[in-house]
């Protein structure tokens, strides 16, 4: 490509969406889709999950085949790597030395691991982010087994599942005094923790690691306690680090993520980010910066970056949400529970139940869901309507069953 056209670094869920996002904008110069790994774009979400529960897992859901890519003009770069950003000749330079011109660029470099130190070296603890991270941990988690998961987040606690699914013998170990403690209130981490203990994984809160060792075609793991953790394959999972050096090396600021303003827009205003690899502020928390990893915002802020790089100006306002399954049970969260200073809780039939999380104004800022069925989902999504439109439902019409919470919306 040598005319300068819309240019999109990171091949994966937002990068995707936005190509396209481009095009059904109307669109019509080139555009370029750079990506470092060697797949067509896929969804991530089901590499520690359903994907993971069949034999040959796991399978790749593809965000589109390369047919779709082509008809729509999208020139894909697959197994390229993008070393930097010359914003002087706006041009992004490959590993091969190779320069692509942008007129405006977009960056969706997604987040990658966090790794552990102890674990640098050893052949037997491996990471999850890619579908070939993924076959690789597949491959190993054959009936009994005996898998460590290192870190009690969503990512370890989905391949737990997974693991027993398969047969192996699975004991998670979590630095703090609780699972989930970085998103997901203690009451709801509790039901997942039970979940867990009740198809027998050995669950262990508040230990460290002290050290891990390969010990012949297994590892060790030493933990801080004196106790130690003999395993076939340790899986870490300990959170993820945005891919931000890109940004930070061409002089852009980054501030837990590349920093972009409402629009997405960088501090270059040619350059956008959008996706795990930024942090935004949300509007909804008073600009509250933050940068999430979660799926349905990738592919929200790669629309929207699409529009915004052809002039739109639309500032991001959807509210943050999550989900993960595990086992039977399927985890939604909508805003942010830590904007929250008092808890209300509905009771949803079977085990379910969801919380609202009020601010101190009685506001509702967050809801949190978890159950087996499709309560949680119906009713977290009616949250989501109130936390968006900043509404102050009370408190005790939440919590009663008698109340439709689709009734709320009309107040
Ligand atoms: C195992 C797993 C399970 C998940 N489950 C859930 C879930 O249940 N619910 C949920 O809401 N979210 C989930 N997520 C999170 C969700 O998948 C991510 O939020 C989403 O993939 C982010 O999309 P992205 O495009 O921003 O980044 P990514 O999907 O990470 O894509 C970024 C791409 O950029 C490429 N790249 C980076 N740097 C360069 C460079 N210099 N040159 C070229 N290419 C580059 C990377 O190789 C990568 O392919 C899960 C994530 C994982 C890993």
């Amino acid at each position: 490509m040598r005319e300068p056209g819309a240019v999109i670094v990171g091949a994966g869920e937002c990068g995707a969406r936005a190509a396209f996002a481009l095009r059904e904008e109307g669109f019509s110069g080139p555009v370029a889709l750079i990506g470092a790994e060697r797949h067509l774009p896929y969804e991530r979400p089901p590499l520690s999950k359903d994907g993971m529960a069949v034999a040959d897992a796991p399978g790749m859901k593809t965000i589109a085949d390369a047919a779709r890519f082509e008809a729509a003009g999208i020139r894909l770069m697959l197994a390229t790597d993008v070393a930097a950003i010359d914003r002087h000749a706006r041009a992004v330079v490959l590993g091969s030395g190779d320069s692509i011109p942008y007129e405006t660029l977009l960056l969706s470099t997604g987040a990658r691991p966090r790794r552990l130190a102890f674990a640098e070296g050893s052949r037997h603890c491996l990471y999850l982010r890619t579908h070939d991270d993924a076959r690789a941990i597949a491959a190993r988690l054959q009936p009994d087994a005996r898998i460590a998961v290192v870190g009690g987040g969503f990512i370890g606690l989905e391949l737990a599942a997974a693991a027993r699914g398969r047969g192996c013998r699975v004991t998670v170990v979590e630095a703090l005094p609780r699972l989930l403690s970085r998103a997901v209130p203690a009451e709801i981490a509790a039901v997942i923790e039970n979940a867990h203990r009740a198809r027998g994984v050995e669950i262990c809160c508040g230990v460290s690691i002290a050290g891990i060792a390969d010990a012949g075609e297994g590892v060790e793991i030493r933990l801080a306690d004196g106790a130690s953790i003999a395993a076939d394959l340790c899986i870490v999972g300990i959170g993820a680090v945005p891919n931000a050096e890109l940004a930070a090396d061409a002089g852009l600021a980054v501030d837990n993520g590349i920093a972009v303003d409402r629009c997405l827009r960088t501090t270059d205003p040619a350059v956008f980010a959008a996706g795990d690899c930024c942090s935004f502020p949300l509007d909804v928390y008073g600009g509250r910066r933050v940068r999430l990893e979660a799926w349905r915002n990738a592919q929200e802020q790669g629309t929207l970056a699409a529009r915004n790089m052809l002039g739109a100006d639309e500032p991001h306002s959807a509210i943050p949400w999550f989900w993960s399954d595990q086992y039977d049970l399927t985890l939604q969260i909508a805003g942010l529970p830590d904007e929250g200073a008092h808890v209300v809780r509905r009771d949803l039939g079977g085990d379910a139940f969801i919380l609202f999380h009020l601010a101190a104004d009685g506001r509702l800022v967050a809801a949190g869901g978890i159950g087996v069925g499709n309560a949680v989902a119906r009713d977290v999504r009616v949250a989501e309507m109130l936390i968006g439109r900043r509404a102050s439902p009370a408190p005790e019409q939440l919590a009663s069953s008698d109340t439709k919470l689709k009734s709320l919306l009309a107040a």
